[in-house]
């Protein structure tokens, strides 16, 4: 469904912006439709560049993305905005993907009424349905965004983002602001939604963890390179690349630290009790 050849993205920058940095450097992947590809990488190694690239709204450098085999580099802005509803983008923080003006039922209508596809009983029975599907209890409906909690807040994001039924999602960090424990629950969530909607997703995270529950392949990046390219298993038991390897010891050393810390809540929960 995706098809991104060469993508190099390098964007000006220091003083007279005269000097260059190499955020993307020649990438090429393709995601297949109703999948899930994880990418993964340090903070800065060039995902969120090559996500925002994927759906166009940066520009490559050089290169070409193919959205159902159309090349919408080639496109002019009259034409993406027919793609617009098909490919969408959730962000780390709901606090920028929500308006604090808006309550919770505007928020999830805006889409609606600016694509103009709906009546009014429609439209409300469509944004109840989302709410249901994020798992939003409808009292939630007219509350403001600072009424409500992170992961509640990340939900209408979700719920604001599925609007248009997109065929294509990146999903940039969408949990890295959340508590663990809420983590996981948006996490189910969207991976839950993707069986349902036979979303493609585009994944993207610096928590190889993370990656490893939600996607079907995993891409890892490194300064602006896909180092290496397969299975989660593959990457996981058999990782080739050195940058990958170091990758999955932090991922391993994470994992048994944090089932040390649940051993040891465990411990004091049945002391204090
Ligand atoms: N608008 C911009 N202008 C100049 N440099 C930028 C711009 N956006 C990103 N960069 C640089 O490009 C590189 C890649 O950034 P990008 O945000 O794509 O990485 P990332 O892997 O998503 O990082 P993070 O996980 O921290 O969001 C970084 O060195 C960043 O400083």
């Amino acid at each position: 469904m995706i098809d991104l050849e060469g993508i190099t993205k390098i964007y000006p920058r220091g003083f007279l912006r005269r000097q260059k940095s190499v955020a993307v450097n020649n990438v090429t992947l393709s995601i297949k439709k109703g999948e899930t590809l994880g990418l993964v990488g340090e903070s800065g190694s060039g995902k969120s560049s090559l996500g925002r690239i994927a759906l166009r709204l940066i520009e490559p450098t050089s290169g070409t993305v193919r959205f159902e085999g159309t090349d919408l580099t080639k496109l002019s802005g009259r034409e993406i905005r027919k793609f617009r509803p098909r490919m969408q983008i959730l962000f780390q923080d709901p606090d920028t993907a929500l308006d604090p003006r808006m309550t919770v039922r505007q928020s999830v209508a805006e889409p609606l009424a600016i694509w103009n596809c709906m009546g009014k009983e429609e439209m409300g029975d469509r944004i109840a349905g989302l709410l249901e599907l994020v798992g939003l209890t409808p009292d939630l409906i007219d509350r403001y965004p600072f009424e409500i909690s992170g992961g509640q807040k990340q939900r209408v994001a979700l719920a604001r983002v599925l609007t248009l039924n997109p065929e294509f999602l990146v999903a940039d960090e969408p949990t890295a602001a959340l508590d663990l424990s809420v983590q996981a629950q948006v996490l189910s969530l969207i991976k839950n939604i993707q069986r349902k909607t036979n979303l493609t997703l585009l994944f993207i995270s610096h928590d190889l963890q993370v990656i490893g529950q939600m996607s079907n392949r995993v891409a890892v990046m490194h300064q602006g390179s896909i180092v290496e390219h397969g299975t989660v298993e593959d990457i996981l038991n058999n990782p080739q690349d050195a940058y990958t390897r170091q990758l999955v010891a932090a991922a391993r050393e994470s994992e048994a630290w944090l089932g040390k810390t649940r051993e040891t809540q465990g411990i004091y929960q049945c002391k204090k009790d």
